[in-house]
Parts: C-alpha cells; sequence; structure tokens
C-alpha cells in the first residue's frame, strides 16, 4: 500500500502563528508540511519517501504532476513508477535505486514519458546520510526537461557553421579522426572529399557578399540533399568544404564527387535584381589509407589534389588515381 495523505487536505496552518524553528505541536507539524509542499511547488520539487522496513512508498503530489498523470491514479510501487520512465532510461533507474538503498546517495538524470505523450527530463539526488528516521529512505525529484534543451541547443550550435547550418571545421575534424581510429581497428574505409568554390572572390566583388552568402548555403543545401544523413559534410572555412563517405570504393568516391560537380556547374544561381550566374567547383578526393600517421595527412592529401585540379584549371575532380 501507498503512503498517500501525510500531509492533511485542510487549512488548517492558517489559523496558526507563524511557525519559527523547529515545530512542536502536531498542528504546527501539519502547517510545516503544508509550507514545506508549496515551497516544492513553487520551486518544482517532488519527492518520493520509501519505509524500509515495511517496503510502502510515498510519491509527493509534484511527482504526479511530472508524470502527467492524476494523483487519483495512485502510483503503487516502484515498478508502477519505472513503467513511465523511457525505455532507455529503466535500467539506469532501477540499477540507480539498488545502489539508493545500499548507499542512501543518488545522482541521476532520466526521461519520463507522460500518458500524452511528452518527453520530461528529471534530475533525481538523494542523500540520506544523516536521516531523522534511518527506517526511511527520501529522494528528490526536479523538472530539468527546459535545462536539458538548452544543453542540447548549445551543444549543437557549439558543431554547427553559422552560415550554412552544416558542421564546423572543429567538428569535423574530430568526426574525420574517429572515423579514421575506426578505420584502423575495423577496417571500414571512408573517403574524403575536399570542395572548393572556383573564384569566388569574383562572386563576392561583382554580385556583393550577401549573394556570396546565398551561395555558399545552396551549395551546402545541394550537399544535404545528394549526400546519406551517415555521410558527414563540414565547412572548413570560407568557400572550403569537406565531406566525409564512409564505404565507398576509390572509383566510387571519383564517381560521387564527379556527380556534385556536374550539378554544380549546372545550377542556376540568382540575385534580387534577377541577375543569373553559374559557378563551378574544383574537388580533390583522398581515401585512408594505413599508411596515415594522423587524419591530417588524408586532409592533407585531399588538399594536395584539390590544390593540382586548381592548379590545372580548376572545375574539376582530382584524385590520387588521376594525379597527372
Ligand atoms: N560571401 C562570403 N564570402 C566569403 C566567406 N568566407 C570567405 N569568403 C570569400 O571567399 C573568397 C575566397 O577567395 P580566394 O581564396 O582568393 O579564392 P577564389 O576566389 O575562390 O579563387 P580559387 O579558390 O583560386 O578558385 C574571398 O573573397 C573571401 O572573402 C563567407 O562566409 N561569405
Amino acid at each position: 500500500m501507498a503512503l498517500r495523505n501525510i500531509i492533511p487536505p485542510d487549512n488548517s496552518y492558517q489559523n496558526l502563528s507563524p511557525v519559527f524553528g523547529m515545530p512542536s505541536t502536531s498542528q504546527q507539524w501539519q502547517a510545516h508540511a503544508i509550507m514545506l509542499q508549496k515551497l516544492h511547488k513553487i520551486r518544482g520539487i517532488g519527492y518520493w519517501q520509501k519505509s524500509l522496513t515495511t517496503g510502502d512508498v510515498y510519491w509527493s503530489d509534484m511527482v504526479y504532476d511530472f508524470l502527467g498523470v492524476e494523483s487519483s491514479r495512485l502510483i503503487h510501487d516502484q515498478e508502477d513508477f519505472v513503467k513511465l520512465v523511457h525505455p532507455h532510461d529503466r535500467k539506469k533507474v532501477i540499477n540507480a535505486w539498488q545502489e539508493l538503498e545500499k548507499t542512501g546517495f543518488t545522482d541521476i538524470k532520466y526521461r519520463i514519458i507522460q500518458p500524452n505523450g511528452d518527453t520530461l527530463w528529471l534530475h533525481e539526488i538523494a542523500d540520506n546520510s544523516a536521516p531523522d528516521d534511518p527506517g526511511i529512505l527520501l529522494s528528490t525529484l526536479q523538472d530539468i526537461t527546459d535545462h536539458k534543451a538548452l544543453e542540447k541547443k548549445l551543444k549543437k550550435e557549439a558543431i554547427t557553421d553559422d552560415l550554412t547550418g552544416t558542421f564546423n571545421r572543429g567538428h569535423f575534424i574530430k568526426r574525420l579522426r574517429q572515423a579514421f581510429s575506426h578505420y584502423l581497428r575495423s577496417g571500414q574505409n571512408a573517403a574524403v572529399l575536399l570542395f572548393d568554390v572556383d573564384h569566388f572572390k569574383s562572386v563576392n566583388d561583382t554580385y556583393g557578399h550577401v549573394v556570396g552568402d546565398k551561395v555558399l548555403q545552396q551549395v551546402c543545401q545541394l550537399f544535404k540533399e545528394r549526400f546519406r544523413e551517415t555521410d558527414v559534410v563540414g565547412r572548413l572555412g570560407g568557400e572550403e568544404f569537406a565531406v566525409l563517405l564512409f564505404e565507398v570504393t576509390p572509383d566510387a568516391a571519383l564517381a560521387i564527387a564527379e556527380e556534385i560537380r556536374k550539378m554544380l556547374a549546372k545550377k542556376a544561381f540568382t540575385t534580387d535584381a534577377d541577375a543569373t550566374f553559374n559557378i563551378s567547383v574544383t574537388c580533390g578526393v583522398a581515401h585512408f589509407t594505413e599508411d596515415d600517421p594522423t587524419e591530417e595527412s588524408i586532409l592533407r592529401r585531399a588538399d594536395q589534389s584539390l590544390y593540382r585540379g586548381k592548379h590545372n584549371g580548376r572545375n574539376q575532380v582530382v584524385g590520387e588515381s588521376n594525379l597527372s
């Protein structure tokens, strides 16, 4: 049986003089309990208590709010609660509670799926190091959904290029490093395509920086449409973009780069004044090899191929097999 209604529903506390220090009478205790409940509501804190002798559990009203469940629908025991935890987090919660019974401490974050399908993040913290009653375990819960959403937004911003929405240089290099160490362990091959818009300075000079920005955004849009979700596209800086392709043969990587080059060469770009113009790109391609000491050397080889393409007249794809 769950321990409900510890706090009386009446307003008897209103007739009491203010409670300073620890309450001594039962009325003062009731007033104290109601005040605590109010503070919990204001600060968005819930709690649960478990009797270690009987196993009975009490959930505060705030917990029912978190769960999006009417408090009339009693949560009988911890198993009942766990059913509302996100399936991926259930094991974590069960383990944390087992640890809590052993040590008196816990500090975990997990997701709740409310009956309407909304996801809520909870932060559960318990410290039972100095309990008033050693037979009672107390744990607190706080809604941290907004905090988690902000954290996710900031994490995304930290790895994203503002102008184009692709990954920024730092994140692309990180993904390249991960892919390279995975290749060394598992042999899963990958290729880097390094694209650079040709004579981009003259686009800016002729049509203005705003149009130049739009060109970069549209180039990225085409990348997003053509490449797979699993491929990694990043803007390394200025008008230079890199793409990491997995499980491609050297010939396939060259063919994909060539397809992109042709698509971009055919694309008509327009200005607000309805002027139409075309651009071209040069691309250098490099495959991972066991001779590469680090991921930087793969990027360097792609860059050398790109440089050759620029030198040989631009608007072309250069791989190591077709270097002249
Ligand atoms: N509009 C816009 N231009 C940028 C941005 N970043 C760099 N650029 C410009 O891109 C141009 C790059 O010029 P260069 O490095 O000379 O290269 P390029 O004109 O493309 O010539 P090649 O690469 O040799 O074909 C410079 O004018 C930069 O100002 C950006 O975010 N937006």
